[in-house]
């Protein structure tokens, strides 16, 4: 052998000629361009292997196809690309081509009254695939929300409503008398569970939008209690009354966010899940909701 020639093993014959559905690299480092940010993503990169008799992919080629990724902003066009990419280099060996990316978005959002803003995170996973010359999208998206128990909230409601009967029994009712009770702790003598709740939305697109932005917005504008960032005492009396116009079950939330995903064009198909962990129980509500929408 000639000191300049490497041997290559994947070029080689498989000893058992077995076709395989998904072969490549997980958990490749790669920054990408999400509505103007630089993100730091990591991606799942794959092609089926359809010719059992050859021993290997090629994943370097795989690899370098994800260099396109790089410095355009993320498109669906894009992601055709890099699958086209990866199906041309494996020509005569692979049918589909796969390629998932999880990053963590960050938004800026203003608080709710005063002046201010901060940052919030929101894990999102693009999956895409090239199978028998088809192209899909999918994306997984988590919301973070609260979630104010409406039975519980029935149930203080009734506490309060006979602290007031205890209160004023016998008394002729005048108004600075009331005022000043329904200020004070007696008058709120019970308060509701509420819970730090998560979306996870898991829909399929149609088209050529990859409309993640948009899709987070519409998911907190319909549950209505978006977890906040920068937060002074009327940015939370607004969340409070927010809460308070906004009690909900998990499967309220379900149902509120179906609607919502239900209303965008974009959306073919989806799968929803809702999990209210709750401080009543040590356990979880959850609730899920699927739809694919009707061509008929
Ligand atoms: N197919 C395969 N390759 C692996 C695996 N683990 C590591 N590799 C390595 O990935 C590297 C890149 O493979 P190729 O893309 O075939 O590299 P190459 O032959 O130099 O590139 P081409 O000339 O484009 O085929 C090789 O050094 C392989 O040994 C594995 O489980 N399967």
């Amino acid at each position: 052998m000639n000191a300049l020639t490497l041997p290559d093993i994947a070029a080689q014959a498989s000893r058992q000629a077995l076709p395989l559905d998904w072969v490549g690299m997980r958990g490749i480092a790669l920054p990408i361009l999400i509505d103007g940010q630089h993100l730091t993503a990591t991606a799942d990169a794959g092609v089926s292997l359809d010719d059992g008799t050859a021993r290997g992919i090629h994943m370097s080629r795989l690899y370098l196809a994800l260099e396109m990724l790089d410095q355009q902003p993320l498109t669906s066009a894009l992601l055709r690309n890099v699958l086209q990419r990866f199906l041309d280099t494996h020509e005569g060996l692979s049918k589909n081509a796969y390629l998932r990316i999880h990053t963590q978005l960050l938004l800026k959002r203003p608080a709710l009254v005063s002046p201010l803003a901060g940052w919030k995170t929101y894990p999102v996973s693009i999956e895409a695939r090239l199978e028998n010359q088809m192209f899909h999208v999918e994306l997984k998206i988590d919301v973070t929300y609260s979630s104010t128990c409406p039975c519980s909230a029935a149930l203080a409601r009734q506490l309060i409503q006979q602290q007031f009967v205890d209160d004023f029994a016998n008394t002729p009712l005048q108004h600075e008398a009331v005022l000043a009770w329904l200020g004070s702790a007696d008058g709120i003598v019970a308060t509701p569970h509420s819970q730090r709740s998560s979306a996870q939305l898991h829909v399929q697109l149609q088209g050529t939008d990859l409309p993640i932005v948009g899709l987070i917005n519409a998911a907190e504008a319909a549950l209505g209690t978006a977890v906040q960032t920068a937060v002074k005492r009327a940015d939370e009396q607004a969340f409070a009354l927010a809460n308070g116009q906004n009690l909900m079950f998990c499967e309220d939330a379900a149902r509120r966010l179906n609607l919502a995903l239900k209303r965008s064009d974009a959306i073919k198909a989806f799968h929803l899940q809702v999990i209210h962990a709750e401080s009543l129980h040590a356990h979880d509500a959850v609730a899920e909701s699927r739809w694919t929408r009707d061509f008929a």
